[in-house]
């Protein structure tokens, strides 16, 4: 088992990102943001850029998850689709490179297979991105170190849950060899839990933790069906 998977057994890793649109976009922000993180107790930080990677791995002690979020006109593949990303968050000093492992057409006639047998030939710890046990099963087949339920919800042909997939983390933590990561709409601390109860290996939450903005929506909405109900009163 690679060590640095080790470190994240049972824990919590935060997912630390801003995409350009969002108010908290910038390497010195999810530096502090990890910070925090770090302070709080989580065992591994999940990050998006080589930038972001790089100022993280600068400011904690914790082992960083990298990818690189980009979109190609040629392909729904956006997390860590070619080489040109993996060599950057190499690069940048990720600890860990996760990739898209679908089985989607990759931009540039780049292929899973090839990505994955390069990052193995330069001992890159790997972890996989999934969104079904297929994929899950597949990926474990071509030796990724670990899977993640990252994109389950995310592709067209997955359960649109509103939720965190639990079946799947059930699934693949029963029929796989190499651990399951639970990641993808995990809100609250009681739903981190399950999935350790479950069997994942650690969990990852972000947007609970680290979308301001996101965190905000939910109490307004909330707070408006009060409203609502109060109004009819
Ligand atoms: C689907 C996709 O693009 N997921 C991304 C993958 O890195 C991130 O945007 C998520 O924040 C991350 O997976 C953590 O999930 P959640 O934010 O739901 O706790």
């Amino acid at each position: 088992m690679n060590s640095m998977l080790e470190q994240l057994r049972n824990g919590l890793v935060v997912s630390c990102q801003a995409l350009e649109h969002e108010p908290l976009h910038g390497a010195h922000i999810m530096a502090r943001m990890a910070r925090a993180a770090e302070e709080g107790g989580a065992v591994g930080i999940r990050a998006n850029g080589a930038e972001d990677v790089a100022a993280i791995k600068q400011v904690t002690g914790l082992p960083v998850i990298g990818l690189v979020k980009q979109n190609y006109a040629d392909s729904e593949v956006f997390i860590t689709p070619t080489w040109k990303e993996v060599e950057q968050l190499i690069t940048a000093g990720a600890d860990i490179v996760a990739l898209d492992a679908t089985r989607r057409r990759r931009p540039n006639g780049e292929t899973l297979e090839s990505l994955i047998t390069a990052m193995k030939e330069q001992g890159q710890p790997i972890m996989a991105d999934v969104s079904t046990m297929e994929e899950a099963e597949y990926a474990e087949s071509l030796g990724v170190d670990c899977v993640s339920t990252t994109l389950s919800g995310y592709t067209s042909y997955s359960p649109q849950n509103a939720g965190p997939d639990y079946e799947l983390v059930k699934r693949a933590v029963k029929q796989l060899s190499i651990p399951v990561i639970a990641e993808g709409r995990i809100w609250s601390p009681k739903e981190a839990v399950k999935m350790l109860e479950l069997g994942a290996y650690a969990v990852v939450v972000g947007t609970a933790i680290t979308r301001p903005q996101e965190i905000t929506k939910r109490y307004v909405a909330e707070l408006s069906v009060f409203r609502l109900a109060k109004e009819k009163v």
